[in-house]
């Protein structure tokens, strides 16, 4: 037998979530419960016990001893890591090497928050096993065919190109998987589909994506740009920055902290949960309200600039912890818009489920899916297929 299992290390900033699946039994589109053999997630790191990634991995290679599945298992085929910034450099799955992973350490001032976390990974699973192979599969690499009128800025062109200041976007595994999960629910192949991700984790990011291209999509350089976040601001006046620097005395690195760590949901009301929003709003409290309300206005105007840079939308999915489960988010972000084709029906949008399901009003021109994402899956697939194929 060949070995058919894969790893998969999707560390984030402060997490590391963990899957193995057995890949001969596993398959695209059914969702990865086919071939998981375990999965879990270290959360807090760097906050307790947990010291680092790295020890984080150790107690994931532990804990896999323990169910027999552990790293030196002859049955692994490979390790698959989810890699959040590929600059222009990778927009495909890649063979890890001491050369990639050099090119990779160069792409850390581009995505400081997430990129050291996923070397970290990369460093021990290649030290506990040098003969396996590693493949790194990016969330920028979906977003590499935006043409240039979406990637680029209006900055000084030598200066954008000599710096790399373009629109990378990220989630793009994500995007990708969601986007084709989208086009089969329709019974539709994706290159027949125009579809807007609408991806609402903690990091939250919209595309648009024409026949299973992705045209445009809200992140840009760095993971900190469009959606409001659980504690990012999104979008933003760049003019803020220089005047909490000369107005504010804040340093670089103290608005680089203000925007990514204590603005978005967090910074608004004191919560980046969006149940715990949910159940003050419940109670009334005005902060929790705003906080939610701000989120779905920008929310919308994804919505509305993506109809128009598709022309023609066939369906929005809404995707990832939010996405999947706040029927208020959900319901708020598209109500009204039924000029634009869009109708949400309030029965099917609150039934909570599992699996890939459409939540549009059956006069609705444009489907609208909540579609469970699948990022581990995607990222073994990607793995496998680079391995064997
Ligand atoms: N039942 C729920 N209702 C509303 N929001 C939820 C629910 N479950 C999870 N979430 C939201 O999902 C977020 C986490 O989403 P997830 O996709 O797991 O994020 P990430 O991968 O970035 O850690 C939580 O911060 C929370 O706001
Ligand atoms: C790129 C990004 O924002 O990832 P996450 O949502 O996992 O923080
Ligand atoms: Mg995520």
């Amino acid at each position: 037998m060949n070995p058919s299992h894969v790893l998969v290390l999707n560390s984030g900033s402060s997490s590391l979530k963990y899957q193995l699946l057995d890949m001969a039994r596993a398959r695209p589109g059914s969702g990865s419960a086919a071939g998981r053999l375990t999965s879990g997630i270290v959360e807090r790191i760097g906050e307790g016990p947990v010291a680092d990634h790295a020890a984080a991995l150790k107690q994931v290679s532990e804990e896999l001893d323990r169910q027999g599945l552990g790293l030196d298992s002859p049955k692994l085929a490979a390790v698959g890591h989810r890699v959040v910034h590929g600059g222009t450099r990778f927009t495909e799955p890649t063979l890890i090497t001491d050369e990639v992973v050099a090119e990779m350490e160069k792409l850390v001032p581009l995505a400081p928050l997430h990129n050291p976390a996923n070397l970290a990974g990369i460093a021990v699973a290649r030290q506990l096993r040098p003969d396996l192979p590693q493949v790194a599969v990016f969330d920028t690499a979906f977003h590499a065919t935006m043409p240039e009128a979406a990637a680029r800025y209006a900055v000084d062109i030598e200066t954008a190109d000599r710096f790399g200041v373009r629109r990378y976007g990220f989630h793009g595994t994500s995007h990708a998987y969601v986007s084709r999960a989208t086009a089969r629910l329709l019974d539709k192949e994706p290159s027949e589909v125009n579809t807007i991700v609408l991806h609402l984790g903690n990091g939250a990011s919209a595309s648009a994506v024409r026949g299973g291209v992705c045209v445009d999509t809200s992140m840009g350089l760095t993971p900190l740009e469009g959606l409001v976040m659980g504690t990012r601001s999104g979008d933003l006046d760049p003019a803020a920055i220089f005047h909490l620097a000369r107005v504010g005395g804040m340093s670089i690195d103290e608005i680089d902290t203000l925007l990514n760590k204590r603005s978005g949901l967090l910074g608004l009301c004191g919560d980046n949960d969006m149940r715990e929003i949910g159940r003050r709003m419940a109670e009334g409290d005005p902060a929790a309200r705003l906080a939610f309300d701000i989120y779905v206005h920008r929310l919308r105007k994804y919505v509305g600039a993506y109809t128009a840079v598709l022309g023609r939308v066939d369906a929005i999915a809404f995707t990832a912890g939010v996405g999947e489960n706040s029927a208020a988010v959900r319901e708020a972000a598209l109500r009204g818009l039924d000029a634009l084709g869009i109708e949400v029906d309030a029965v099917s949008n609150a039934i909570r489920g599992a699996t890939a399901r459409l939540i549009s009003a059956s006069s609705s021109r444009v489907a609208v899916a909540v579609v469970p994402t699948d990022e581990e899956l995607e990222i073994a697939t990607q793995t496998y297929a680079l391995v064997t194929g």
